[in-house]
């Protein structure tokens, strides 16, 4: 075969654009490799890098006229050969006749049946860091030459930036693949910790699901209603979980948690140096939802002005991290929840009519615990088994004769949440013995239910109102409903029976005729 001969600038000029030509290794050395052959006796080509820690040449990628491929090719050096490509850190050209003859290189070519052809090992150094090297392979029965080696050294420095451009790509590549599998991982985690049953799905929250099953594929906005702890988080997630979505992420948002002045930056995100403390550039809650669904928890508890800001992703289905200079596009499915009475929040001009009506689109009740008790005896069943998980207990306790009547007759005003404190309180105590739960008792006063240290720490988390909310509502149970007279709430609670009606008004309690719907009924 006979070779053109070529002009240096040209063949520096022609190698680099063909190096530089693709961010894969192995596509942008064959791209080298087909111009080459036209001018050196070249066959293929070769790049390795070296792990010091372990004294290990990986070859990872290597091309030839008809094939490339990137691999992980793994040749362990001797001691001496470890001692040859250490000392090496700065660019340089070698040539070899035979290269199975050569210390370093005689090892990795073994894979490739080519100790018998001549070499050219190219070391790649950037600002004394040693970065690989590409090894060129003669094609059989030729020997490479001084001019060979003229030609070839030109492009240290091409080389050397294109390879250490693609390794760093590579480096990137495996980082993003390890993230993502890490968050599928996480989310996966996240499902089982959130309890992906749904209990009661067939009973007291048949109908709940069947509307859950109908809207969980369109992209649709939902509503969940319910008094605190009667599983609207559990339902968002079922929701998420049924839906198209559901290898996306499902980020929750509780707006009542956040501080006001940390709400725009926990939603939105923000960019380096926005605000003094924005060290680096934050994404925020509904770029994170991307591709999945948002679960914007006590969304009664947003401030007007947060208000605003949500209506305009609602519409526009962007969001501006503070200090940004541009909308980002977000692709989310959003959730809201709320114990309050939303209704009621409008007409006192609490809540933004525009926005209600954006996220009410598709509302979904679910009744408290009291009105589905049937539920109860599974919903203990998976509780215990959650906790008992929890707290690494090898065996199931039982249940003691009596208990899970009394279960049943209780009102449960903190609804599942609270049973699941009680079974968690009935755990700790029995040390093995069946569960008594001796501390919920239907026909004590009502208020006695669940106080206790750990009720007191449940109930500062939730607010002076839903304290008070719960409260009248205990004390109501027990006085049968009635606010006036000597058995009434009014006279039980000491204050004076319009002042009671005025604040049960105010926190949505319903009274008169409204209380006698099976919805608020207390016993
Ligand atoms: N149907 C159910 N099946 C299984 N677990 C449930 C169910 N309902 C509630 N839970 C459990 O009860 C606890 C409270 O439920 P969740 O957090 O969903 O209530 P919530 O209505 O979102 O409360 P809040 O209004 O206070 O945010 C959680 O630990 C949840 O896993």
């Amino acid at each position: 075969m006979s070779f053109v001969s070529i002009d240096e600038n040209e063949f520096f000029r022609e190698s680099t654009l063909r190096i530089c030509g693709s961010l894969d290794i192995e596509k942008a050395m064959q791209r080298c490799l087909r111009f080459m052959v036209r001018h050196i006796p070249a066959s293929r080509l070769c790049f390795h890098i070296y792990d010091r820690e372990i004294g290990i040449v990986e070859t990872v990628a290597m091309a030839t006229v008809d094939h490339c491929e990137a691999m992980s090719l793994q040749t362990p050096l001797s001691a001496e050969a470890r001692r040859q490509v250490e000392a090496q850190r700065a660019s340089r050209i070698k040539r070899m006749d035979r290269m199975g003859d050569d210390l370093v290189a005689g090892p990795v070519v073994r894979h490739f049946a080519a100790e018998d052809l001549s070499g050219l090992l190219l070391d790649l150094a950037l600002e004394r860091n040693f970065i690989g090297t590409v090894s060129v392979f003669s094609a059989p029965g030729r020997r490479f030459n001084q001019d060979h080696v003229r030609l070839l050294s030109l492009l240290n420095m091409p080389f050397a930036i294109a390879l250490a451009n693609s390794l760093r790509y590579r480096e990137l590549r495996k980082l993003r693949d390890m993230l993502a599998d890490d968050n599928r991982y996480l989310q996966e985690e996240l499902r089982q910790m959130a309890g992906e049953e749904v209990v009661g799905a067939g009973f007291g929250l048949r109908e709940v699901m069947e509307m859950v099953r109908q809207v969980a594929p369109l992209d649709s906005p939902v509503l969940l209603l319910g008094e605190t702890g009667v599983g609207k988080e559990v339902v968002a997630n079922a929701i998420h979980n049924l839906s198209q979505r559901r290898n996306g992420p499902f980020i929750r948002v509780n707006c009542g948690a956040i501080p006001g002045t940390l709400m725009d930056s926990e939603l939105f995100g923000h960019e380096k140096g926005a605000f003094t403390g924005a060290l680096t550039r934050k994404r925020g809650r509904f770029e994170r939802a991307d591709g999945g669904t948002i679960f914007l928890d006590e969304v009664g508890e947003l401030s007007l002005e947060a208000q605003v800001r949500l209506l305009r992703v609602l519409q526009a289905r962007e969001i501006e991290r503070v200090g940004g200079s541009g909308p980002v596009r977000v692709d989310i499915r959003i959730i809201a929840a709320t114990h309050r009475n939303l209704e009621q929040m409008l007409a006192e001009g609490r809540f933004r009519e525009d926005l209600y009506f954006r996220l009410r689109v598709f509302p979904i009740a679910i009744p408290p615990l009291r009105q589905r008790s049937e539920d109860i005896p599974a919903l203990v069943q998976h509780f215990i088994r959650k906790k008992a998980r929890e707290m690494k207990r090898s065996s199931l306790p039982a249940i003691a004769p009596g208990a899970l009547n009394r279960l049943v007759r209780y009102s449960w005003p903190g609804n599942a949440r609270e049973l699941e404190n009680a079974v968690e309180r009935a755990l700790i105590v029995s040390r093995g013995a069946p569960l008594a739960f001796k501390d919920i008792d239907p026909a004590a006063p009502a208020v006695a239910g669940s106080y206790g240290p750990r009720a007191a720490v449940d109930n500062a988390a939730q607010g002076l109102d839903q304290v008070m909310e719960r409260h009248i509502r205990r004390v109501l149970a027990e006085c049968g409903g009635r606010i006036e007279g000597p058995a009434g709430a009014a006279r039980v609670l000491r204050i004076h029976p319009s002042t009671l009606r005025k604040r049960m008004r105010k926190l949505g309690i319903p009274f008169g005729r409204k209380a006698d719907q099976p919805h608020q009924s207390l016993s």
